[in-house]
């Protein structure tokens, strides 16, 4: 299986995360088969896979957690192999291994924290009170992490994480189980997190997270990056996008059904649907020829393909990218 990898339309910012290479195997099995990676700094990458695929391996390998068997990897500017300290300290890391202690509260968690990383007691108290705030943990910051909700738990974990600043934040699943309200609420707080400039890198099982968060998605499958780009630039991967035009004049839309190609006609709907892309030169060319036939369309949709459609596209057993190849 090859790579798919597309130009991103956006400008080009410092890569802050990249693997080249990255290989690991757990007794003999190959997990990560020599993967390529780089994330642009201030950017939200998501990595995702079916369940198995490796992507915990990865948060692991880039965290400093486990080391890799092979690869070339450098994280927020220091090398992982050479310096793996000074990673360390340049990040924060949430999930599925959690920091946080039950047993406690909230703000003894946070106070914790503010420890770990030597911050004075004064220094400490106020950013645990901070965070606390931030997250919305204010009323519960005295009462046992126990007796915190799923959401909450991950808010907790999530601001004892920021409690040394890092500009680099690894989010392994980190809406995995929550009701939609809380997982809106996590898209918000990373959100406003990438707001500030800070560089996050998350896995996910969701691909609606993925497609609502991620500046960049690369799916990961048998051990491969099976394909990377914006999530738009991944939905056009798979067949399936295209465009419908719907007419008010019965006459308006027989002559358009003349004028276009390979048009499916919808006579009851007064419809026409014909495959497209969705790319703004597809886009203009549909439109130049009803200007040219002087027809114009009472309403003009595109669809394309959902991550859903591209995930499965891609990591079923039939799939092969390397026919997909696409440059742009
Ligand atoms: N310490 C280990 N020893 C042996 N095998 C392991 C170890 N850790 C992970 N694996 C295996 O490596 C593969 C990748 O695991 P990993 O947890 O990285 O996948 P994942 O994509 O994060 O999956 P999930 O979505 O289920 O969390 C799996 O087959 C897993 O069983």
């Amino acid at each position: 299986m090859s790579t798919t990898t597309l130009a991103s339309s956006a400008g080009p910012a410092a890569p802050v995360i990249t693997a080249t290479g990255l290989t690991k195997s757990y007794d003999g099995r190959t997990v990560l088969d020599g993967i390529d990676l780089s994330i642009a700094e201030g950017s939200v990458f998501a990595l995702l896979g079916p369940n198995g695929a490796g992507k915990t391996t990865v948060v692991k390998i880039l965290s400093t957690l486990i080391g890799a068997d092979a690869g070339d990897l450098r994280v927020g500017g220091h090398d992982l192999a050479a310096d793996p300290q000074a990673v360390r300290a340049a990040i924060g890391v949430t999930g599925q291994f959690s920091a946080v202690d039950g047993l406690i509260t909230g703000e003894e968690n946070m106070l914790l924290m503010a420890d770990l990383h030597h911050l004075t007691r004064a220094r400490g108290r106020r950013t645990a009170a901070e965070l606390l705030a931030r997250f919305d943990l204010v009323d519960a910051a005295r009462k046992p992490v126990s007796t915190y909700s799923g959401g909450m738990k991950r808010r907790l974990d999530l601001a004892m994480t920021l409690v040394g600043d890092p500009r680099i934040i690894f989010l392994d699943e980190p809406t995995t189980g929550l009701d939609p309200r809380s997982r809106h609420s996590m898209w918000q707080i990373i959100r406003a997190l990438v707001a500030g400039g800070v560089t996050v890198f998350l896995t996910t099982q969701y691909l609606e997270e993925a497609d609502q968060l991620a500046d960049r998605v690369a799916v990961l499958h048998n051990g491969r990056i099976a394909a990377q780009g914006t999530p738009e630039e991944l939905k056009r991967l798979v067949p399936g996008g295209h465009v419908r035009l719907r007419f008010d004049d019965p006459a308006a839309y027989r002559s358009a059904a003349l004028a276009l190609d390979e048009v499916t006609r919808d006579d009851e709907g007064l419809s026409l649907r014909m495959p497209s892309d969705g790319s703004q030169r597809e886009l203009r060319s549909v439109l130049d020829r009803l200007d040219s036939a002087g027809i114009e369309a009472d309403e003009l949709t595109v669809h394309t393909p959902d991550l859903d459609d591209v995930f499965f596209a891609l990591t079923s057993s039939t799939h092969a990218p390397a026919s997909k190849e696409t440059a742009r």
